[in-house]
């Protein structure tokens, strides 16, 4: 899979982009990133703290800067952050740079995944059914616009879901290869 090229995962919270991510580049022997943690490790502070001083558009713009570098290099597995394609310019770097795969699960399945979790600052001011709900509606047509792929991860485990995107993916770029 020499010709493979770029491979971005979006989705929301909890779909599993930074688990399936890590699984996948391993699959592939791809170099793994996440734009999340590699904010993260600039900054030397995590999320909660760059919301907090910095409030949602300040860790918006860090984030439009990581996924300019990162969708930059090649042959790597990149997890994005839920709120990725938010803006334009990141759909458009996504889209150019790389296949896009849309990691969707149900707001059930997101709401289970990210209980536990004080790392997610949109999470923790209201009601996280209510906020993913609204979020659900607003991103869902820009994850599929951004996307060459949607899979599923509500039902099966994160390996399995690596797996399959690895064959839809070998389908997706070399179809004639694959059917031989
Ligand atoms: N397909 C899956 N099945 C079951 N649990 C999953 C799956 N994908 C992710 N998880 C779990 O859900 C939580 C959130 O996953 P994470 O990879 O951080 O999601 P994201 O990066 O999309 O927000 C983690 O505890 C992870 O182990
Ligand atoms: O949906 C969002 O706006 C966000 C999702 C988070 O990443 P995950 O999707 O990996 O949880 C993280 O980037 C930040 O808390 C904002
Ligand atoms: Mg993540």
């Amino acid at each position: 899979m020499q010709d493979l090229p770029n491979l971005f995962l979006v989705g929301p919270m909890g779909a599993g982009k930074s688990t399936i991510g890590r699984l996948l580049a391993a699959e592939l022997s791809r170099e793994f990133y996440d734009s999340d943690h590699e904010i993260q490790r600039r900054c030397g502070a995590d999320i909660p703290w760059i919301f907090d001083v910095e409030g949602e558009a300040g860790f918006r713009e860090r984030e439009q800067q990581m996924i300019e570098e990162l969708t930059g290099k090649e042959a790597v597995v990149l997890a994005t952050g839920g709120g990725a394609v938010l803006r334009e310019a990141n759909r458009r770097m996504l889209r150019e740079r790389g296949t896009v795969i849309y990691l969707y699960t149900t707001v059930e399945q997101q709401l289970r995944r990210t209980a536990k979790d004080r790392n997610r600052p949109l999470l923790q001011n209201g009601n996280p059914e209510e906020i993913l709900r609204t979020m659900f509606t607003k991103r869902d047509p820009l994850y599929r616009a951004t996307s060459d792929l949607v899979v599923r991860t509500d039902r099966r485990g994160p390996r399995s879901v690596a797996n399959e995107i690895v064959r839809r993916i070998k389908r997706l770029v070399d179809p004639l290869k694959c059917n031989a």
